[in-house]
């Protein structure tokens, strides 16, 4: 489990769960320390590309996942959120995921929505706990 890491959401539409598993490989060693929760198919996909990472899945954001993820915000147990949403495709849970974001704008939650602003949310330091 996290020792001095942040514990941060990770969540990924289909289209962008390839980018997703890349961007956790990429920053495999800093995220080893982070205490990671994630969305079910999102979750399944980031351990098949790296096995060695620790994390708890909730169950699948169409099924209720977006809605617990947003309920560990509101509990103030989440610093920061990673996901990587598709602006091309309807969804049946478009509610949830607007719900989502809108809960982590009002706990100003820190937030990325892609692989590039994800980057930079860690360089700033996104995955230290504070
Ligand atoms: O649908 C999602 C976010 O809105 C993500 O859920 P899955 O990771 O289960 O695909």
């Amino acid at each position: 489990m996290a020792e001095h890491g942040a514990r941060i959401a990770l969540v990924a539409h289909d289209r962008l769960k390839p980018d997703m598993a890349l961007w956790v490989a990429r920053h495999r060693d800093a995220l080893t320390r982070c205490e990671i929760v994630s969305t079910a198919t999102t979750g399944a996909m980031v351990l098949r590309e790296c096995p060695d990472i620790s994390l708890t899945r909730v169950l699948s954001g169409p099924l209720g996942g977006d809605q617990q993820i947003g309920a560990l915000i509101a509990e103030g147990r989440i610093d920061a959120l990673f996901f990587f949403v598709d602006p091309m495709t309807p969804m049946p849970h478009d509610v949830d995921v607007k719900a989502l974001l809108r809960v982590a704008l009002v706990h100003d939650v820190a937030c990325a929505f892609s692989a590039r602003s994800a980057d930079l949310l860690v360089a700033g330091g996104a995955l230290l706990r504070a």
